[in-house]
């Protein structure tokens, strides 16, 4: 099947389940005035967001990954008024975008944006003694994935889901003498996850409207 048929048949599945909401849309519409990329994840794959967060009745999320606080939405309805997400971005700008966006949802109360390099944010709060997440999401820079497993899983409890977007890299990362350094990020994570006693873990290609890609999700075990 061609890509143009799976981008079709998403886009019909994405119309019907998961229609376009206003609140988002203008979200989506800000992001792009304010120049951030086109790279969140596709309607989907935010409600998949929302729904595993409801699934694993999760109160407190950690994101790797802000941009303009398009995931950050799905995952902050999925808490519930209650819970909490705490989500990591490298660049003021796109924080102050998700900051707007998150206002415009009435979600702001549900989440704190931390901005400043991941892996900085990360040792710090395990430095501090973060108590653990029921639910990781890493979205951020695809090379630092292999680091980013080794501090989230220091974030986790037995029973935590660990979710991980963009390690199929169109299918490039079958290419083990690849120089790309987010392809070999993608595949030392992958490595990492099936070398780690602690995860039960699989990954599900994603083909549509974002392209060609996929989703690794975990769940500690132990
Ligand atoms: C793919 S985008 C996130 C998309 C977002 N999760 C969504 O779906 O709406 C990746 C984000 O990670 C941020 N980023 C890149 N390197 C980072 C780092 N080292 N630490 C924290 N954030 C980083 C980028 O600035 C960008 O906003």
């Amino acid at each position: 099947m061609s890509n143009e048929a799976w981008s079709a048949v998403d886009e019909y599945l994405s119309d019907l389940l998961v229609p376009a909401e206003p609140v988002l849309t203008d979200g989506l519409a800000a992001s792009r005035a304010a120049g951030l990329p086109a790279i969140e994840v596709a309607p989907n794959q935010g409600k998949l967001l929302m729904l595993l967060a409801q699934i694993q009745g999760a109160t407190r999320v950690l994101e790797l990954g802000t941009l303009g606080g398009y995931s950050t939405t799905w995952l902050a309805r999925g808490v519930g008024a209650a819970g909490r997400v705490v989500t990591l971005e490298a660049a003021p700008e796109h924080a102050e975008v998700a900051r707007q966006n998150l206002d415009r949802a009435d979600l702001a109360d549900r989440v704190e944006i931390r901005v400043g390099a991941a892996l900085t944010t990360l040792a710090a709060m395990v430095q501090a003694g973060e108590p653990p997440f029921d639910l990781i999401f890493i979205d951020a820079d695809k090379a630092n994935y292999p680091q980013y497993l080794e501090w989230t899983m220091r974030l986790t409890r037995p029973g935590s889901v660990i979710v991980a977007d963009n390690v199929v890299r169109q299918g490039r990362i079958l290419d083990a003498a690849s120089d790309d350094e987010n392809v070999r990020g993608a595949r030392d994570f992958l490595a990492r996850v099936a070398a780690e006693p602690r995860l039960s873990a699989t990954t599900l290609q994603t083909v549509g409207v974002k392209g060609w890609d996929g989703l690794t999700i975990a769940r500690v075990t132990g």
